[in-house]
């Protein structure tokens, strides 16, 4: 299936150049809340929010817990830019929709990506509740071709053909588990491969122990 929707590069320049022409800060950290975790952008100082409604281009939230805010502010001294809901294909949006944002921050000044999301586990030693860092990903819409980087390459994006080896940063996966160690929740702690399916319904049971054969630990409808 081939979409023929395309976003030019102006218009994430768009999206980017109102943001900055109305926040004042300069993140380099950029941090997508799953779902329960919206939380966390109520705890950064000096905010400054805008509702996806009120942000040109930007996609709205459809799903219950989702806020649908964009959330400027600083994290233990650091500027942060946090969204409070992100975009689902099952919501109806385009791939192309849903990775929206991400290209605004970059064009922004982000340089580091934090994504999180509510995810089902399926690893033996992981509980309702844990946290896995993602070390490596099944992207089983990009493995038939539903992938947001179809159609024309905007190189000033990135190559055409991108390479995935290493998409996870090593260093920041480590320094997570470390300061889980110092807070003393190492034990909640574990890294493992997530793999990414359309939604919006659970899987079955024979989907859940096909995805857990082939070496997935937790399963998600985010992309
Ligand atoms: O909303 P995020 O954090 O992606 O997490 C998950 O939670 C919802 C299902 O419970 C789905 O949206 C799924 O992707
Ligand atoms: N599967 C897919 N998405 C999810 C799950 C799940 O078990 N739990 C929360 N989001």
């Amino acid at each position: 299936m081939h979409s023929k929707e395309q976003i030019g590069h102006d218009e994430y320049q768009n999206t980017a150049d109102w943001l900055m022409s109305h926040t004042k800060h300069r993140p380099l950290v950029a941090i997508i809340c799953g779902s329960g975790l919206g939380m966390l952008a109520d705890t950064l100082k000096c905010q400054g929010s805008f509702d996806y409604s009120d942000i040109p281009g930007f996609p709205q939230s459809t799903v219950q817990g989702h806020a649908g805010r964009l959330v400027f502010g600083e994290l233990k001294g650091k500027s942060c830019v946090c969204m409070q809901g992100r975009f689902h294909m099952y919501e109806g949006h385009s791939l192309l929709k849903t990775t929206f944002p991400i290209r605004v921050f970059k064009l922004m000044g982000v340089e580091t990506l934090i994504v999180t999301n509510a995810a089902g586990s399926l690893a033996d030693g992981l509980q309702p509740g844990d946290i896995m860092i993602i070390k490596d990903h099944i992207n089983f819409l990009g493995l038939v071709g539903l992938n947001p980087l179809s159609g024309p390459n905007d190189d000033k994006f990135g190559p055409r053909f991108p390479a995935m080896s290493g998409c996870y940063d090593k260093g920041l996966r480590s320094l997570m588990m470390e300061i889980a160690k110092q807070m003393g929740v190492a034990g909640l702690v574990q890294e493992g491969v997530y793999a990414m399916v359309g939604g919006p319904n659970f899987e079955t049971i024979a989907e859940a122990k096909l995805l857990h054969r082939l070496g997935v630990d937790a399963v998600g409808m985010m992309y």
